[in-house]
């Protein structure tokens, strides 16, 4: 079936046989979207719940029918493409195509859940006019409106164009109409006028998404990166090519294209360079396996020329970096895990004989207020801010903390060692005093008129910011002496800063106030809600691990995940509890050896096992291995070189930033998530005890939104306290999961 566009342009829309597609054809609207200005060609679906207005035979539809694999729709939703393939081709899937809408189509046909006409329409707040405004597809404006249910609404967008699905899903959410219009229809809408008739023009536009959900040709383009050189969604694209006066800041729930978009905004930079042979661009990051990701993404996406321009380190190389180039302090000293830090602080102190301060606290001073603000002095600590530390310290106390603070300090530094915060603070410190320099340099130049009349120190003269541009990936892991460092690095002017992140995603202590940092990014903060990786299932089960904390935006206000959203669907995560550990580790056992087994022939589906600490991890593996499949755990650097495929074992930690088809999250046990003893903190360090609780959260959160198609999360014993009570009761056979609930638990405001 080929739409012919113009000219000699043909789209390739499917292909059937043909007796199907004489009986589909009626069954496909093609259009010009007035606002977007793209070309949309889509089947409408018959639902129940829309059957009077549908043009349909009233039977749950396929036009179309593209889904014969059963693989999910991933490349479809995210708006990938193939060129060649049809744009915005929507197709409601078989029954057999998708377990998860098997249960959907069954549940709607089923007699006990009728639909009710006296429930009011889904969108009864919105008018026809208002729908058309935001660029819903013109043929299904009255369906939409006609819709009583959610099951009727889902059914209905999966024949729908992409925009008109984002839209309706979004509003169903509870966003409301400016809300929208702002964030999911102003970036797509077409500049100048469409000419409806003109599909040559609307073909040549962004927002036409040409999409496939063919695996064959999805296997061609996804083997490598390349796919995403040329399809960013309109929203990821504008914010990669902005210019921005100042540092600029993305945000996003996990799997909402960040590290894509900070790829991508790498090149432009450096496509805007002029030619040279310096590495003039900064991307980093936290963790070592991560930086090496990103080369080799970037390497994928731009190639070696850009590569050549930028410096891909993670930020506490390059602070050590640093530290050694400017002799800072290093002195050969080196590095002591946070593990030890902790030892040390206790040992100290029984040592001194010392009572009164809690080791924690005072650890947790040290990182968070002291390196935190980079303090280097007792009358600068006098002066630190300590807001919403939780506990009120006098002049004496603090004084008494400083002593302390010393002690520890030179303790360490007899033993030879200093932490990667220590490290960070003192590379901070050398590149400020050389930005100081700079900038000096400088005022004098324009001074004296452009030229230096008394010539000082050549070497001085020809002082330079280390970079034109800096990029951040994952950034609610950075410290304040990183972010002082960063800012060090580079002039402040346009484009300076662009870092990406999560902070409901921070798995490491570290919390900034970043204008108070020099990184002023008010007025320059954007978000991306839409998940290209997460199914809705998994997302709202996510969702539920996080509780009700709040999360700060890195800049002294609140962030949140509100109108994140995917439009994947798949099975509902499962939770189970087991006895023992043994019995948990069989099961996880289980699992793994199910899915292998069950992969679609030459395929091997890609598999992790998250677990709390290294001990657990290598019984996984262990048990793993033992019953024949390949087990390999992640390190610092990604899973060791030939392990590429096999099933990958690791902590919670070593799972930022990457993702996987199927994601095993075991050990949720009480005592094991969070960590036995953190009991202790609540009442010596509260504050500490607060974010400690909040980091377990975000642990977690990050490993179960590395899945992309399915989710299990298991324990032994007692649950940790902080799964949600439903998942808890499910698993245990107590409460049904409802069908139709997407997950074991909802998120408030989301739509399953
Ligand atoms: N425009 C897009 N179209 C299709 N897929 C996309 C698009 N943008 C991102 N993706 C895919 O979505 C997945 C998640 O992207 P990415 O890793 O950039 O997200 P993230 O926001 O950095 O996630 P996290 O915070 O969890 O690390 C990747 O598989 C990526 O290729």
């Amino acid at each position: 079936m080929l739409f012919h566009v113009g000219e000699g342009d043909y789209i390739l829309v499917d292909v059937r046989k043909r007796q199907h597609v004489y009986d589909n054809l009626d069954r496909f609207r093609y259009e010009v979207n007035k606002v977007t200005g793209a070309l949309e060609i889509f089947g409408i679906v018959a639902s129940r719940d829309v059957v009077e207005e549908s043009p349909g035979t009233g039977e749950p539809s396929e036009p179309g029918a593209a889904q014969e694999t059963g693989e999910p729709e991933e490349a479809e939703e995210a708006g990938q493409a193939a060129p060649g393939t049809a744009p915005e081709t929507r197709s409601a899937p078989t029954a057999d195509a998708d377990p998860a809408l098997e249960e959907a189509a069954t549940d709607e046909a089923a007699p006990e859940t009728p639909s009710t006409p006296a429930s009011p329409p889904l969108f009864a707040d919105y008018t026809a006019e208002q729908l058309r405004e935001l660029g819903v597809a013109e043929g299904l404006i009255s369906p939409a409106l006609a819709l009583t249910t959610e099951n009727g609404l889902l059914e209905m967008v999966y024949g729908a164009p992409s925009h008109t699905e984002e839209v309706l899903l979004a509003l169903a959410d509870g966003n409301g109409f400016d809300q929208v219009l702002q964030n999911i229809t102003g970036p797509v809408t077409a500049e100048g006028p469409v000419d409806t008739s003109d599909f040559s023009a609307a073909l040549a536009r962004p927002a036409t998404r040409v999409t496939t959900s063919d695996t064959d040709l999805r296997e061609v383009l996804e083997d490598d990166f390349s796919a995403w050189k040329v399809f960013l969604h309109p929203t990821q694209e504008k914010l990669v090519e902005r210019t921005y006066r100042g540092p600029a800041r993305i945000s996003g729930g996990p799997g909402t294209g960040k590290t894509i978009v900070a790829l991508h905004r790498v090149k432009h930079l450096v496509q805007q360079l002029p030619r040279g042979r310096n590495k003039a661009v900064l991307l980093t990051t936290y963790n070592t396996n991560l930086a090496a990701d990103l080369r080799h993404r970037l390497l994928d996406l731009a190639g070696q020329d850009v590569l050549d321009r930028v410096d891909i380190v993670n930020i506490d190389k390059l602070s050590f970096r640093i530290v050694n180039e400017s002799g800072q302090g290093s002195h050969g000293r080196r590095p002591i895990s946070d593990d030890q830090v902790a030892l040390e602080w206790r040992s100290m102190l029984t040592e001194l004989g010392e009572q009164h301060w809690p080791p924690e606290f005072l650890e947790d001073e040290w990182n968070q207020v002291i390196l935190g603000q980079g303090v280097r002095s007792r009358s600068e600590y006098f002066r630190a801010r300590r807001a919403g530390r939780g506990q009120r310290l006098s002049r004496g106390q603090r004084a008494e903390i400083w002593q302390l603070v010393e002690r520890f300090t030179m303790r360490l530094e007899e033993k030879g060692r200093w932490t990667y915060r220590q490290v960070a603070q003192a590379a901070a410190q050398a590149e400020g005093e050389r930005a100081a320099k700079i900038l000096a340099n400088r005022e004098r130049e324009a001074q004296e008129g452009g030229q230096f009349l008394h010539r000082p120190d050549e070497s001085m003269t020809n002082l330079r910011f280390r970079y034109e541009h800096v990029v951040v990936d994952e950034a609610q892991d950075l410290s304040s002496a990183h972010w002082s460092l960063l800012r060090a690095m580079v002039d402040q002017r346009e484009n300076d800063i662009f870092l990406v992140g999560d902070t409901h995603q921070r798995i490491y202590d570290n919390r900034v106030s970043l204008g108070a940092l020099g990184i002023r990014i008010r007025g320059r903060s954007s978000r991306l809600t839409l998940s290209y990786r997460t199914t809705r299932e998994i997302l709202g089960s996510a969702l539920g691990l996080l509780g009700e904390e709040d999360w700060d935006d890195l800049d002294d206000g609140a962030d949140t995940l509100s109108g994140y959203r995917s439009v994947l669907r798949g099975p509902r995560p499962t939770f189970r509890g087991s006895p023992t550990w043994a019995a948990e580790c069989e099961a996880v056992v289980a699992w793994a050896q199910d899915l292998l087994q069950n992969a679609p022939r030459d395929t091997v589906p890609s598999i992790a096992v998250a677990a709390p600490t290294k001990r657990e991890v290598d019984a996984v593996q262990y048990a793993l291995s033992k019953a024949g499949v390949r087990a390999a755990s992640l390190g610092k650097e990604g899973p060791p070189a030939g392990f590429e495929q096999a099933v990958h074992v690791g902590t919670l930690h070593r799972f930022k930033g990457l993702e996987y088809q199927h994601m095993a999250i075991a050990g949720v046990s009480e005592g094991l998530i969070p960590r036995a003893g953190l009991d202790r903190l609540r009442e010596s360090a509260p504050t500490r005890y607060r974010h400690e609780l909040q980091k377990a959260r975000s642990l977690v959160f990050v490993a179960a939104t590395r899945a992309r198609d399915s989710l299990t999360v298991s324990w032994h014993g007692d649950p940790s306290p902080l799964l949600p009570k439903t998942a808890v009761r499910a698993a245990a056979g107590e409460e049904e999961a409802r069908v139709d609930d997407g997950g074991l638990f909802q998120p408030a405001g989301t739509l399953f």
